[in-house]
């Protein structure tokens, strides 16, 4: 076995890898980037960009059936499964290109390839092939997708995500578990490109809302338009021929088996630190593993070790991997001066339809954060002039603000544009606005952020009437 020694190891060349390894050698180390798979990164591969490009397919499907609600109409629509699948992989190609590029023009002594697992707190074993010793680690190994293993008994058929954008063809049918992003995201897709698709859901979540009455009218939104079993548990899933027979049981105790092509098992994703020998870096770990760290320096303890993105299961999005990954390898370089990095407004978008998004504090988080302390305006697209223009009057924001102060704090909505009154609203959470300052703000007319200015003016008037309790929080029932 040959020894390597470097200033900063990173193990993972993900998002967060890349941009670590970017910034520890912008901070003068000498840095080993160590991948155990292909590169090209998860977001690029098998996330972000190839379930984007099937929910595009499926929304140019979707757009001719709604036209008919115009007027207009688009006659026989037909779906060639094939050729929405070539798409979907060749520009997934081309944009996982572009990141093997970027790995390819790092310097060939700076790459390792293997699985990198900790033997003590300064050396990690690769492979059965290489030792390195390093001063300073980044772990940014990423996360995997949950297959219970009673599911995966039944076979090739039980699939998650990553199988999904290697088929050269759209199947006949396919149960999906889990109403998280995920599971609706590629939920809906595929239904809206003629798949048969149930998404199974063991309880009432919707991908990432945490509102009550958000998740109420999502709930409706998702239901209106897909096969959505909430409060329906599988508990059992067989080989049947060459597809899939799905045993689930509702809230009743009523008990069904059905068959489909496939199981997409979409019930949340693992961080990768289990096969990582912590064991022997005398970190102090949670009860899922995760080693304890620093949200504003990435840093383990006092220790040597950083860690980033999904494997710190903090918020598993590119963007924030992005982030981590920058902030742990800046970190890694100046280590032991570490530094706090620029952590932004959180912000969260489901590229649902309607979209769903949330940023700043939730309102789980407010009520625990502030019971009692914030008030809530909302509004309803139901009746919003642009969003019933565009038949897209669906959904509901509720806004949240500190009284007192009338700090805007955060928001959670279900609806049109999400995507862009998302990024609207966390900006002004960043920005430390109170509600006053931003209803100053310019409206145009007529647009669906003038949904957004009458939420707010709901929220104005309910902030000069703060009630005369307390606590507890009196608008506080817990999310299902
Ligand atoms: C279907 C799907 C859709 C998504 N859509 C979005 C979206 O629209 N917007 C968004 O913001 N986020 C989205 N995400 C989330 C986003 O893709 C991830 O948060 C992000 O890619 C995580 O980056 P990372 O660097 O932490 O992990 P990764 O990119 O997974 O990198 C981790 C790397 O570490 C390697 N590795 C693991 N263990 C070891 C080891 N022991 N030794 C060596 N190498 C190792 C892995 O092989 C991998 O290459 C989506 C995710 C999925 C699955
Ligand atoms: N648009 C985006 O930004 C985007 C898109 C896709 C994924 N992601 C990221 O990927 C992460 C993982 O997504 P995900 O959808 O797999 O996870 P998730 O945690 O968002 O959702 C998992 C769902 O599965 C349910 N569940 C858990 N265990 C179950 C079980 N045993 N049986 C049935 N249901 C069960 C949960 O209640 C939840 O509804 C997300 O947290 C997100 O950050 C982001």
């Amino acid at each position: 076995m040959k020894t390597l020694r470097t200033q900063v190891a990173i193990i993972g060349a993900g998002t967060a890898g890349m941009t670590g390894y970017r910034a520890a050698k912008a901070g003068g180390k000498q840095t080993l980037l160590i991948e155990s798979n292909v590169y090209g990164t998860t977001c690029a591969r098998v996330g972000c960009m190839p379930s984007k490009l099937l929910i595009a397919a499926a929304d140019a499907a979707h757009m001719l059936h709604a036209a008919s609600g115009f007027g207009v109409h688009a006659g026989e629509v037909r779906i060639d499964g094939k050729a929405v699948m070539a798409r979907v992989r060749s520009e997934r190609d081309r944009f996982v290109g572009f990141v093997v590029e970027s790995v390819a023009a790092y310097p060939a002594e700076d790459k390792l390839h293997g699985h990198a697992r900790f033997l003590g707190p300064t050396r990690l074993q690769v492979d059965d092939h290489t030792l390195v010793e390093a001063e300073r680690f980044v772990i940014a190994t990423g996360s995997t997708p949950i297959v219970p293993d009673e599911w995966r008994a039944a076979g090739p058929r039980v699939i998650t995500s990553d199988a999904v954008f290697d088929w050269d063809d759209l199947p006949a049918s396919v149960a999906v578990v889990g109403t998280g992003v995920i599971g609706l995201e590629l939920g809906q897709a595929l239904a809206r490109l003629g798949v048969r698709v149930t998404i199974f859901a063991r309880g009432g979540s919707v991908a990432q809302l945490s509102d009550p009455e958000v998740l109420e009218v999502a709930r409706r939104a998702m239901s209106d338009e897909l096969d959505v079993r909430f409060k329906t548990k599988v508990i059992k899933v067989e080989q049947h021929g060459d597809g899939l027979a799905v045993t689930s049981e509702d809230a009743g105790g009523q008990q069904r088996t059905e068959q489909f092509a496939y199981l997409l098992s979409a019930i949340g994703r693992r961080p990768n630190v289990h096969q990582l020998g912590l064991e022997n870096t005398g970190l102090q770990r949670d009860h899922h593993g995760i080693p304890l760290y620093d949200q504003q320096t990435m840093q383990c303890g006092d220790s040597a070790i950083f860690i980033a993105g999904d494997a710190n299961d903090e918020r598993p999005q590119l963007p924030e991997a992005a982030d981590h990954g920058r902030i742990a390898g800046d970190n890694a370089a100046r280590y032991p001066e570490v530094k706090p990095g620029l952590r932004r407004t959180p912000l969260a978008i489901s590229f649902t339809e309607p979209q769903i998004a949330t940023m700043g504090a939730s309102y789980a988080e407010l009520c625990v954060s502030h019971p009692g302390r914030f008030a809530v305006g909302k509004v309803s697209f139901h009746n919003q002039g642009r969003s019933r223009v565009m038949l897209q009057n669906k959904g509901m924001l509720r806004v949240y603000a500190e009284y007192q102060s009338g700090r805007f704090l955060g928001a959670e909505m279900i609806g049109p544009r999400a995507e862009n009154i998302g990024h609207l609203l966390a900006w002004a959470v960043q920005a430390g606005l109170p509600v006053d300052a931003m209803l100053d703000m310019p409206f145009y007319h007529p647009v669906v952020e003038e949904g957004v200015r009458t939420a707010l003016r709901d929220l104005a008037h309910h902030l000069k009437h703060e009630p005369a309790h307390d606590c507890p929080c009196v608008d506080c029932t817990p999310a299902p």
